[in-house]
């Protein structure tokens, strides 16, 4: 058996700020008004959605390095760890069998001490009493969520949204600008306070009302929120569950704060997992970390490395050549954080000397061997990854940047706002998702479909000035939050899962001249009909999800009556039977062929729609494309220059089909009853 976590952290630029101490206070309005506020509404986005909810934070991002800015958490803001992850990746769980959490009863996994930097603790054997509680989080996640093991497990949100707020920096308070932001933790709620402007140019607010599953405030600690998103997902990863958790805000609003400490403080409990309670089970930690750059995939613990993703027959996706390292002890998980985290590209723009220019991946994975030793090859059992996204900008951040940084840019825009697609598919319960619009979410797919966990962290600024960029983190939070209301997940999983009807897309079977169908002929001679190599011609290349061709061959005819995405089974013909022509099977053989094909087909024309889509959005978001637009267009037209391709083919394989079942069809006929 094996452990295993999936973690993912997501965030988005950042910038360099000095905190006045704590900042906000509990349920109190710090946002003053001013004068004409008699017009203020609320709009409780969370019902409601609001407009625009799938506009990204914009701002330029800012610095990614000197988080040193201490503030109001006062927790263990010091680290110089991975600023978040998101766990989203394959994991093999086959051979896992359930983890026993007899021995875990009674053991004290974690008691961390609110304010106490996690280096100050006792890496393994903590015991201080967890303090505050402000969030009103039990004394002890990790080890209650064991517990009752299977069943705390299954309570362990799908998909949870916490939103952080953090307190105004000194160049806000230096700017005397207003925090706009209330909270009320106990409601998990919080209001933004907008300022607007009627057409007689006076002032009204506009309050927007925002409810998650978890609302932390300017005053709670980085220890905390790892209480609230992370430790409950510990447990449940020995429970063959995949997590993800991600950090989501606009530059500068505190996601690398948030993110940096997760990773250790998750290392911590995992080893301390496998040191106590599953000492000698055989089970092993390993550590890989890479970033997403340019839409391409680099190993940032081996020399960055060129990586490829691919898709197993499960639609898992799996990182080929990613370096794994075996890790035993928190130490060396941090020097490898760090060797990372200085292998990271990063840059300068406009808007941010020090600006992460990737998506970085930082996974711990928990493999076991089958046998319990060391001498077969181990298994995952589980993995937790977290991902930090790079900052988004716009293109009026960029006119001072050069081409690559541009290019950078708009790269990075194009993966966030593919993930904003994917979101709203599966909001709008569409059929399908366009996972393939970008690398990033190629890798986070896992987070949001299958048995999985999903944390994401929306980290929000408070002052006024950042108003619009506030509103759309909630609202994109929001989008996320109503993925797990209720059985929508369950639901969007079965979708996933299922084929659509396509029998209008099939073309009628011909009826004889009777008029009758179903009286078919019995058994022509086999050489008058060949029911495996020539009426079954090797088929042409295909499609593929991944835009390659492919070609599949089948052994028989059999096998290729099989092929009807495990629909439709055809029954096993005797040996007689095999030499005989069995015309139900092989017409639905047929007409499977076809819906095949129109699968295929129509899955070409959402793929281009993704691509353009996002293309699109791209542009039209771009204050400034300048040259983007012709790169953009170059860009789009060989793609659908591509796709113009496939779809020919397509078109030239169903006629081929549709060919043979008319000459199937004419076959019956003279053969008739
Ligand atoms: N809750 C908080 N309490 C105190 N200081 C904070 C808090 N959140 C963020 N800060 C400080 O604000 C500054 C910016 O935070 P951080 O770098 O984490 O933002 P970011 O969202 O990661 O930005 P970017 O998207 O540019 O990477 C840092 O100096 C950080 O220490």
């Amino acid at each position: 058996m094996c452990f295993g976590f999936d973690f993912v952290v997501i965030s988005i630029g950042q910038m360099e700020f000095g905190y006045y101490g704590g900042g906000g206070v509990h349920d109190s309005r710090m946002y003053s008004s001013s004068s004409n506020n008699r017009n203020n509404s609320t709009h409780n986005t969370s019902l409601s959605g609001g407009t625009n909810l799938f506009s990204l934070p914009l701002t330029p991002p800012g610095r990614r390095k000197n988080l040193g800015g201490g503030g109001g958490g006062g927790g263990d803001d010091s680290g110089d760890f991975s600023p978040g992850l998101l766990d989203l990746h394959s994991f093999d769980t086959e051979l896992i069998s359930e983890v026993s959490m007899d021995s875990f009863h009674g053991a004290s996994l974690y008691n961390s001490a609110r304010g106490r930097s996690f280096d100050d603790a006792d890496p393994y054997y903590a015991n201080t009493k967890q303090s505050n509680r402000i969030r009103g989080l039990p004394e002890n996640n990790l080890s209650k969520s064991f517990a009752p093991d299977k069943e705390k497990a299954s309570s362990v949100a799908k998909i949870k949204v916490v939103v952080r707020k953090r307190p105004l920096n000194k160049r806000e308070l230096a700017k005397n600008e207003e925090d706009i932001v209330t909270t009320s933790s106990h409601c998990n709620s919080l209001t933004v306070h907008e300022t607007k402007l009627k057409v007689d140019l006076t002032e009204y607010v506009e309050k927007h009302e925002f409810v998650f599953d978890a609302v932390l405030n300017e005053e709670v600690s980085n220890d905390e929120v790892y209480h609230e998103t992370v430790e409950p997902i510990v447990p449940i990863i020995f429970q063959r569950t995949k997590a993800t958790c991600f950090a989501y805000g606009q530059t500068g609003s505190g996601k690398t704060f948030t993110m940096k400490p997760l990773p250790l403080k998750a290392s911590r409990d995992i080893l301390r997992l496998m040191h106590q309670t599953y000492r000698g089970q055989g089970f092993q930690l390993f550590f890989s970390f890479f970033e997403i750059y340019g839409g391409k995939l680099y190993d940032l613990l081996n020399d960055r490395k060129k990586l490829l993703m691919r898709e197993d027959g499960k639609q898992q996706v799996c990182i080929v050549g990613l370096q794994e390292y075996r890790v035993s002890d928190v130490e060396t998980i941090k020097e490898l954080i760090d060797r990372g985290n200085s292998t990271r590209s990063t840059g300068t723009t406009g808007a941010n000397e020090e600006s992460s220019r990737s998506h970085a991946i930082l996974q711990l994975c928990i493999k076991r061997s089958v046998d319990g030793s060391e001498s077969k090859p181990a298994r995952v059992v589980g993995k937790l990854s977290f991902i930090d996204l790079a900052g988004s900008e716009r293109g009026a951040d960029t006119t001072d940047n050069d081409k690559q940084t541009r290019m950078e840019g708009a790269e990075i825009n194009k993966s966030l706002l593919a993930l904003k697609e994917c979101i709203r598919a599966l909001d709008n319960d569409q059929g399908h998702i366009p996972f393939r619009g970008s690398k990033l979410t190629e890798v986070l797919r896992d987070s949001f479909v299958g048995n999985s966990r999903t944390v994401m962290v929306s980290c929000i600024s408070p002052n006024a000035g950042s108003c619009e960029h506030t509103l759309n983190t909630l609202r994109y939070a929001d989008r996320v939050k109503s993925l797990s209301k209720g059985n929508k997940k369950d639901a969007i999983n079965l979708r996933e899962s299922t084929t659509v009807p396509l029998s209008s897309a099939i073309p009628p079977v011909l009826p004889y001249e009777d008029g009758t169908i179903d009286s078919w002929p019995n058994q022509p001679d086999e050489d008058d009909y060949d029911t495996t190599e020539e009426f079954f011609e090797p088929e042409p290349p295909s499609w593929k999800n991944n835009g390659r061709f492919e070609t599949q061959s089948f052994s028989n005819g059999q096998d290729k009556m099989r092929r009807t995405n495990g629909q439709t089974k055809p029954k096993e013909p005797s040996k007689s039977a095999s030499r005989s022509y069995n015309p139900d099977g092989d017409l639905n053989a047929l007409l499977q062929e076809e819906e095949d094909l129109v699968k295929a087909h129509r899955k070409q024309v959402e793929d281009t729609m993704d691509i353009v889509r996002v293309e699109m959005n791209l542009l039209v978001e771009a204050d400034e494309p300048g040259n983007l637009v012709d790169d953009y267009v170059t860009k789009l037209n060989t793609i659908l220059a591509q796709k113009a391709a496939a779809i020919l083919q397509l078109q030239n394989r169903l006629a081929h089909f549709q060919k043979r079942l008319r000459d199937h069809n004419v076959l019956i006929s003279s053969s008739g009853p």
